[in-house]
């Protein structure tokens, strides 16, 4: 019996290219003069401090910093402190109405249906929550944030780790077994598997061979009480 759904973002509810050709440069265009602006401000102080240690450089400059960043902009790296700093500029983003988050039109009625049944709905990116909740509280179908019980970024580990699933299940107080998360890549689903949950991966656009965890294209083809193993 599943008694949790733990959701990924980027090509599970919402489409890659929101992600990469609106959020993404949205945060690019702007971190450098917003970083200069803030750098003694909290968060962004602290956020510019975890970076340093992040990268092993206690003594980064400003600057330095700044051109990490950019180099993590352009390979997509996970960087816990990257993600701090997208997530807030984004919210201008949110708030002034240049975009709302994307959802796929399926999204919403089966994490509706799915609360309905009694199931808890968690996500986990490495998207910030920050971001996360601005994501979902600013979705193309309005604020839909009452329906998750819980949100994981990286501070929970990165989501390719087994360990990462353990510590959400622990949190959640949940057993693996009866925790179903589903995403596009399967490198993800393959350690949340190594950590028991059961897995099932959104096919949104190209397919993928590699894959042994069984695909859907969307999410009304996901019967939470009949996850094929
Ligand atoms: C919270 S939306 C932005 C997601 C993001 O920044 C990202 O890097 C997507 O990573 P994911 O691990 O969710 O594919
Ligand atoms: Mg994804």
């Amino acid at each position: 019996m599943i008694r949790a759904i733990v959701t990924d973002i980027e090509g599970t509810t919402s489409d890659i290219r929101f992600v990469h050709n609106v959020l993404f440069p949205y945060a690019r265009e702007r971190l450098a003069a917003f970083v200069n602006a803030q750098q003694y401000a909290e968060p962004v102080n602290t956020i510019l401090d975890n970076l340093r240690e992040e990268i092993a450089a206690p003594q980064a400059s400003t600057r330095e910093l700044i051109d990490t960043l950019f180099a993590f902009m352009d390979e997509d790296r996970k960087s816990t402190a990257l993600k701090a700093l997208q997530g807030i500029i984004w919210q201008e983003g949110y708030l002034n109405g240049d975009f709302t988050g994307h959802l796929y039109p399926d999204v919403l009625p089966s994490l509706e249906k799915w609360k309905a049944q009694g199931i808890d709905l968690y996500v986990y990116s490495s998207g910030s929550v920050a971001a996360q909740k601005l994501l979902f509280g600013y979705s193309d179908e309005g604020d839909i944030t009452h329906l998750f019980s819980g949100y994981f970024d990286t501070h929970v580990g990165a989501k390719r780790e087994v360990q990462s699933y353990q510590n959400i299940a622990a949190q959640i107080n949940v057993a693996p077994s009866q925790i179903l998360f589903l995403s596009d890549i399967h490198q993800e689903l393959d350690a949340a598997e190594q950590a028991g949950f059961r897995t099932l991966q959104l096919i949104r656009g190209d397919d993928d061979g590699a894959s042994h965890h069984h695909q859907v294209h969307q999410f009304d083809d996901i019967n939470p009480e009949q996850i094929p193993s």
